[in-house]
């Protein structure tokens, strides 16, 4: 079966949170120009389009993305749809009621488009109550289709922290506007940046194994 593609097309002058570095490829090499081949040169924020938080981004002393193992972003996922439990601060625990146990990985559907023609301001965050309630039940790797689990105006990042608090890992900007809810393998590999805060990282959805 195809990989259903979760990840965000980048495009020059992708949407990227205020303020942040843009995302760009501009020309390298160029056969038209008479070199042998064409080639790009890639700038962009960390945290353009769909991409994974290492917990140094919001801890001094959280580790970065390098220490992150791979395992985390491979393997069984529930996608859940959120939107009739966003409350005035976020997804509100109750969508997970009558859940007795998650899988590792849970992403969940907000109502992002699947293009930002300008950054969402407005987008639903997580609450860190959701948060802890997740890591009860087993989770490790929380996915969002909206830009950041917290809100844009937040000083605080109390959602970050709580994942911190609660051993979960992040990962945000996802396009879920194609994606049915239920089980499946999700592979999300993001680049093998050392160092650092955050990575961009393409990100597929696969059937679940039979019996899962
Ligand atoms: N927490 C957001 C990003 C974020 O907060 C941010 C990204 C780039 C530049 C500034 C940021 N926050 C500033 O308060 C995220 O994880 O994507
Ligand atoms: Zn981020
Ligand atoms: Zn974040």
């Amino acid at each position: 079966m195809r990989p259903l593609d979760i990840s965000r097309a980048l495009t020059p002058g992708h949407p990227n949170w205020p303020g942040d570095a843009p995302y760009s490829v501009t020309p390298g090499a160029r056969i038209a120009s008479g070199d042998t081949v064409n080639t790009g040169v890639l700038s962009t924020s960390t945290h353009t389009g769909t991409h994974v938080d290492a917990p140094w981004h919001y801890d001094d002393h959280g580790v970065t993305l390098d220490a992150v193992p791979l395992d985390v972003y491979v393997g069984e996922c529930l996608l859940l749809d959120a939107r009739a439990h966003v409350g005035p601060d976020g997804v509100t625990p109750d969508l997970l009621d009558g859940l007795p146990s998650l899988p590792e990985r849970l992403l969940l559907h907000t109502g992002e488009p699947e293009r930002w023609t300008a950054f969402p301001d407005t987008f639903a965050p997580l609450t860190p109550a959701l948060v802890r309630r997740a890591a009860d039940l087993g989770v490790r790797l929380v996915g969002t289709d909206a830009p950041s689990v917290d809100p844009l105006s937040s000083k605080t990042l109390d959602a970050h922290a709580a994942c911190r608090d609660a051993g979960l890992f992040i990962l945000e900007g996802l396009n879920l506007a194609h994606a049915a809810p239920g089980t499946y393998t999700l592979v999300c590999l993001p680049l093998p940046l050392v160092g650092t805060d955050a990575a961009p990282a393409r990100a597929v959805l696969l059937p679940a194994p039979r019996g899962a």
